[in-house]
C-alpha cells in the first residue's frame, strides 16, 4: 500500500451518476482521510445518499473511479452493504427480530460462529453503544427514536468495519438525544480508529464533531474544509446554506 493509499479512506475521482436524463454527480471528486469524521451536506434532492450509495456499491456509476481502504470498488461491489459499517436514514432495524437477532444479522451473514460467540459479540456491541444487555431481547417497536439509532449503530458495527457511513443520524431525535449521538461517534471514532461518512443537515452535529465538511452542490463538491473555513467559502449555494436566516439563527445561538 503506497503512502496516498494510507492516508485516504475513500477516493472518488470524476464521479458521474444519473438516472435516465437525470444526471445527479456530475464528475465528482472527494477525498476521505483516514481516521477523519467528514460531514457531508447539501441541497434536498442534491444527491447526497446518491453518493454514498454509490460510494458503497449499491447504485452503478457511469463514469469515474472509486477506491475505499486501497480498493477499487467496481460497478456492481456486491457485500460490501453487508460488511461496512451503515446507518441508513430509514428501514434502520428488522421490526420482526429482536435487537440482538439485528445485530446478528451481519455476523450471520457473513461468518459462521457459534451461537454463544453471537451472543458476546452482540452484548458487547450493545454495550459500545449505550444501551444495556436486557435491551437485546426487545423489539424495534418498542424501543425510543434514539435506542433505535443506537441498536442500529451496533448492528452496523457488527462486523468491526473500519469505516461507517452515517446518513442523516440525528435526524429525528430530539436536541438532547441528538447531542448524546454525536458524543458516540466521536467516541467510536476516537477509541476504535473509525473513518466516519455522514450525511447531515445537523449545524450542530458539523459544528461539534465532523473534522470536516464536504459541501455538495450542482453534482460537485464545492467546499470542502474545517467548519470554519465552510463559513468563509464564496460559493452562493454554501453562503446560503451558512449564512440564510435559520443558520444564523443557530450560529448565534451556539456562540
Ligand atoms: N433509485 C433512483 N432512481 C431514480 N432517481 C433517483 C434514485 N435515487 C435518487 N434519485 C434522484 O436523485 C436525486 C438525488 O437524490 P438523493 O436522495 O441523493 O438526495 P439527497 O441529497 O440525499 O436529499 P435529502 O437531503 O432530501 O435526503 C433526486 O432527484 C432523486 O429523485
Amino acid at each position: 500500500m503506497d503512502a496516498t493509499q494510507e492516508e485516504f479512506a475513500i477516493r472518488v475521482r470524476d464521479l458521474v451518476v444519473g438516472f435516465g436524463r437525470q444526471t445527479v454527480l456530475n464528475q465528482l471528486s472527494l477525498d476521505v482521510r483516514r481516521g477523519e469524521i467528514l460531514g457531508l451536506v447539501g441541497a434536498s434532492g442534491g444527491g447526497k445518499s446518491v453518493l454514498m450509495r454509490t460510494i458503497i456499491g449499491l447504485i452503478p456509476r457511469q463514469a469515474g473511479t472509486i477506491e475505499v481502504m486501497g480498493q477499487p470498488i467496481g460497478g456492481r461491489t456486491e457485500g460490501a452493504a453487508t460488511t461496512w459499517g451503515i446507518l441508513f436514514q430509514q428501514g434502520a432495524l428488522f421490526s420482526s427480530l429482536t435487537v440482538r437477532q439485528n445485530i446478528q444479522f451481519p455476523l450471520r451473514e457473513n461468518l459462521v460462529l457459534s451461537q454463544e460467540l453471537m451472543d458476546e459479540i452482540a452484548i458487547a456491541k450493545l454495550e459500545m453503544v449505550g444501551l444495556r444487555p436486557q435491551d437485546a431481547d426487545k423489539y424495534p417497536s418498542e424501543l425510543s427514536g434514539g435506542m433505535t439509532k443506537r441498536a442500529a449503530l451496533a448492528r452496523a458495527l457488527a462486523l468491526d468495519p473500519p469505516i461507517l457511513f452515517l446518513d442523516e443520524p440525528t435526524s429525528g431525535l430530539d436536541p438532547i438525544a441528538a447531542g448524546d449521538f454525536d458524543a458516540l461517534i466521536r467516541t467510536l471514532q476516537k477509541t476504535l480508529g473509525l473513518t466516519v461518512f455522514m450525511v447531515t443537515h445537523d449545524l450542530a452535529s458539523l459544528t461539534t464533531v465532523c473534522d470536516r465538511v464536504a459541501a455538495l452542490a450542482d453534482g460537485r463538491i464545492v467546499a470542502i474544509g474545517p467548519m470554519r473555513e465552510l463559513l468563509q467559502s464564496e460559493h452562493p449555494w454554501v453562503r446560503a446554506y451558512f449564512h440564510g436566516k435559520r443558520s444564523q439563527m443557530l450560529q448565534h445561538e451556539m456562540r
